[in-house]
């Protein structure tokens, strides 16, 4: 039975997506770990998971009812693109239960088109959600129907402006020529998130501030590591 996926961009509308992705080899890496860093992000009001390769989606499909937004990673030979680069992983994560599948959409050299990956999600009756580093992608990933467009690799390509924080600029571009955006990428506060959401963003995704530990630990070491050397 095709998956009825339309509610799902009301459930996500101005709320915070949790992205939880552990630092891979790290000790938070197992899917029962990803599937509780899940809960309780759920617990603190999330109102959608976005979830990195099949068994941490597997696992935390099992404790929770929350909208997930599925992805893997992975490299592919002569391109870049490693955010679902291609068609082989499309129904494994719509059959794990992602309502949603991220994808890259940048214009860098990839493997399978935009348009065809696109097809591919809403042939699993899953939503589209197209991951961009730049005005032009977030563009052309809208006209060729993605349901949403994250900001998620803006500073991650090599003609993307590299920002210590959010690209608040590209979100304001995209929401203001009606596209239905994700605040993605390098949200590291609350008041940044909700600046996210001020500048017209749908909703707001945080990975590394809510659930990679080590990274968050070592900005607390390194300023305090700083004070020495200035004391
Ligand atoms: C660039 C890339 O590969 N981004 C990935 C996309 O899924 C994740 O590694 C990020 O953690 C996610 O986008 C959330 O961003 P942040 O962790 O900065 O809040």
């Amino acid at each position: 039975m095709p998956r009825d996926t339309s509610g799902i961009p009301q459930r996500l509308q101005g709320g915070l997506i949790a992205s939880c992705q552990p630092v891979r080899g790290g000790p938070l890496d197992h899917p029962h770990l990803v599937a509780a860093l899940a809960q309780a992000t759920e617990a603190g009001g999330a109102v959608a998971l976005r979830i990195e390769s099949l068994a941490d989606l597997e696992a935390t499909r099992a404790v929770t009812r929350l909208p997930i937004i599925g992805l893997v990673k992975k490299e592919v030979p002569s391109s870049p693109v490693y955010i679902t680069p291609d068609l082989a992983d499309v129904e494994a994560l719509a059959r794990r239960g992602a309502e949603i599948i991220a994808f890259d959409a940048t214009q860098r050299p990839r493997p399978v088109a935009v348009a065809e990956l696109i097809e591919a999600i809403h042939a699993q009756s899953c939503l589209a959600m197209a991951d961009v580093s730049t005005l032009e992608e977030g563009l052309e990933a809208h006209r060729l129907g993605a349901d949403f467009v994250g900001s998620t690799l803006s500073g991650y390509t090599d003609y993307s402006p590299r920002l210590p924080g959010p690209d608040l600029e590209l979100v304001r571009q995209l929401a203001a020529r009606g596209v239905r955006t994700i605040a993605e990428g390098r949200i590291a506060t609350p008041q940044e998130a909700r600046a996210a959401l001020e500048a017209g963003a749908f909703a707001v995704a945080v990975g590394t501030a809510l659930t990679r530990i080590e990274l968050l630990t070592k900005a607390f070491v390194d300023a305090l590591a700083e004070g020495k050397v200035a004391g």
